[in-house]
């Protein structure tokens, strides 16, 4: 599904890189819990898998491509056919409903529109459908996301990044704003629609608690030979 070879990133004007990689890989349909000290280059690594950073040197492969020679256009459609992606800061539009965020995904990647049409009548009903699973009440779907509190928010971006079931769910730091009993209805339901489409997961928490419920669990300060300690 993913495998990294000999990745070295530099942030644009610095010479020095932050991501210096020689082999890192996950299997389709794993669920890989992703930890590090602050500043080792978690979100640095997910932006390269994701294709948004492009490696210096090496090669970024997913789904049997390398994404990191796909050309910009292309490689957007890829991300937005394949991917999805939970930010840090969940990148939510504010003024649309909480819906209509999650139905977003479906007008970038048809491939996505037609497998959530698969599973629901309307991309509204499948939108609700991840929602309701996510424990966000019918009282607040039809709102604004800027009127809803950063937990329910977080869970908006969850529901956004599943529907249409992309074969790579990439998590930073997701469930960090939750509190415990919607932080469990959060990985269950990451973990039950995964399993359900043999999706991968790839999920960057510094909560060690969540980590035995993973698969794999990666310290990429052991495998990131740039990051020198803070
Ligand atoms: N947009 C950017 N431009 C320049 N440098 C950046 C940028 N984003 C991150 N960095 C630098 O890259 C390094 C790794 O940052 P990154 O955010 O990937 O770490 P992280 O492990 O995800 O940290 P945290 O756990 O605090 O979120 C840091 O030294 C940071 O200052």
């Amino acid at each position: 599904m993913i495998e990294l070879n000999h990745i070295k990133y530099c942030w644009p004007g610095s010479s020095s890189p932050v991501i210096d990689i020689e082999h890192f890989a996950v299997e389709q349909g794993e669920k890989v819990f992703l930890k590090g000290p602050s500043g080792t280059g978690k979100s640095t690594l997910l932006g390269l898998i994701a294709g948004v950073n492009l490696p210096n040197s090496g090669e970024v492969n997913v789904l049997g491509h390398t994404i990191s020679k796909i050309k910009g256009r292309q490689r957007d459609h890829f991300r937005a056919d394949h991917m999805g992606y939970i930010f840090q800061m969940f990148n939510l539009l504010p003024y649309l409903s909480v819906t209509k965020n999650v139905c977003l995904p479906c007008h970038f990647s048809k491939l996505r529109r037609a497998k959530a049409l698969a599973e629901s009548t309307t991309l509204k009903a499948e939108a609700c459908r991840l929602l309701h699973e996510l424990q966000l009440g019918d009282e607040l779907i039809h709102r604004p996301v800027a009127e809803l509190s950063i937990g329910q928010q977080q869970r908006v971006a969850a529901a956004r990044a599943l529907i249409g079931k992309p074969e790579l769910i990439i998590a930073d730091e997701p469930s960090s704003a939750l509190d415990t009993d919607a932080r469990e209805a959060f990985i269950k339901l990451l973990f039950k629609e995964c399993k359900r489409e043999n999706s991968t997961l790839l999920f960057v928490s510094h909560d060690n608690t969540l980590s035995p419920l993973f698969d794999h669990q990666v310290e990429l300060s052991n495998i990131n030979h740039a990051y020198k300690g803070a």
